[in-house]
């Protein structure tokens, strides 16, 4: 989908810093070509901090690899600050270190046999600033980084997370039009991977620089970016807010990848949707503007927005609810301490997770309710509830 038909006011008020437009990637292996990212375009304003999703293979990398220089795109062009960088169809490719790009890796990429302090150095000494000035910015980034009590070591005598602290100050150190994240918290344990999301957005607060940062974790993009970027298939499937990629996600797809875990196949009759097993009540709401035996419609909801209560549902006092009937299955321990109920709808099962309400228990006769507002309603590939 091009970024403008799905770009909305929320696209920020500031200058373009990054720009790519249609940007494709292909691939020859073993005879077959792959095209890893296909006729993308994509802005980045100043001082913000995108973050592109997807799964593995989705060409997150090759992309992020195209505008470091690393990778040569077979066609579009990109520009930073307004400067043309690349442009497939003339020929045009400056190369990496012309750029004005810092770069830091899931692998942290330091130099083992140079202390910190040198390792952080060194983009300075390869810009040729004299060495009092390095020295000086040296010190004012590890100190932002509140690392300036490792300069002397050398990285193999730091954790993980302080050597991709270092890797971060290595980057910044220059000031770098742009910076590219490649799965900078991946190879971190997962307590370590939370801490160092908020370092990098205090810094990000403090710093203002143009982030573009890319992961498989929605919880990280979710938290981190400003916009986020889903991507499918070397496309872009959503571009929004974080806040609306999770609340609306466009397309099965999006809603699948943003761990919306429920989901049943559902028919539209006499203004009600069915699912195989028995009626969706209170769904009216959702179907009015659907026609008829409208086919192919798949109703998504998320775990925590759905609630298990005792016995069948006084309808009088669940308008705006969509509810289905079903029985207990099991009732887990979920996330953050919250019980996980499973509810076996007629055959299918549907997770609830909420705090325990009412003591239920595995066998007992259950209503699953959920507010009609947080049902997402597909056909085909198009949300079509709200
Ligand atoms: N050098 C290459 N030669 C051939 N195919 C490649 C090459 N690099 C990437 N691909 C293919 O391009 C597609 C996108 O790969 P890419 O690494 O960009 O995905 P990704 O989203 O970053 O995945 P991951 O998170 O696993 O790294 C995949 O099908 C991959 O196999």
């Amino acid at each position: 989908m091009k970024e403008a038909e799905i770009m909305d006011e929320t696209t920020p008020d500031r200058p373009v810093r990054l720009s790519l437009n249609g940007i494709g990637k292909s691939f020859t292996a073993k005879g077959r070509q792959v095209d890893a990212v296909r006729d993308l375009d994509l802005n980045v304003y100043d001082g913000e901090y995108v973050v592109i999703l997807g799964p593995s293979g989705c060409g997150k990398s090759t992309l992020v690899r195209c505008i470091a220089g690393l990778e040569s795109p077979t066609s579009g062009t990109i520009s930073v600050a307004g400067k043309t960088i690349c442009d497939a169809g003339r020929g045009v490719n400056t190369s990496i270190h012309k750029r004005d790009i810092g770069m830091v890796f899931q692998n942290y990429a330091l130099w083992p046999h140079m202390s910190v302090e040198k390792n952080v150095a060194y983009p300075l000494k390869r810009r040729r600033v004299a060495k009092e000035d390095r020295a000086s910015r040296v010190r004012e980034v590890l100190e932002a980084l509140e690392c300036a009590h490792l300069a002397k070591r050398l990285p193999a005598e730091l954790s993980g997370g302080q050597q991709q602290r270092i890797a971060l100050a290595r980057a910044l150190v220059y000031q770098p039009g742009l910076l590219l994240l490649d799965e900078p918290l991946s190879n971190l344990d997962a307590l370590l991977r939370v801490s160092l999301r908020s370092e990098l957005l205090r810094l990000h607060r403090s710093l203002r620089y143009t982030g573009l940062h890319i992961t498989h974790d929605q919880e990280e993009a979710l938290e981190m970016g400003d916009r986020v970027v889903l991507m499918r298939e070397g496309r872009i499937e959503q571009i929004g807010p974080p806040e609306e990629v999770y609340g609306r996600p466009v397309s099965p797809y999006a809603a699948n990848f943003l761990g919306v875990r429920n989901r049943v196949k559902v028919s539209h009759r006499s203004g009600k949707l069915e699912h195989e097993q028995g009626i969706v009540e209170g769904s009216g709401a959702l179907t009015a503007k659907l026609r008829e035996s409208s086919d192919q419609l798949e109703l998504f909801v998320r775990a925590r927005d759905t609630h298990v209560y005792r016995g069948t549902p006084d309808f009088t006092r669940s308008l705006g609810e969509l509810t289905v009937q079903g029985t207990i299955a099991q009732i887990v321990l979920g996330d953050g301490g919250r019980r996980q109920y499973v509810v076996d709808i007629g055959g299918r099962l549907w997770y609830a997770q909420h705090a325990d309400s009412d003591g239920l228990s595995a066998g007992e006769e259950v209503h699953v309710s959920i507010p009609a507002t947080r049902a997402l309603l597909y056909q085909g590939e198009n949300l079509v509830s709200q």
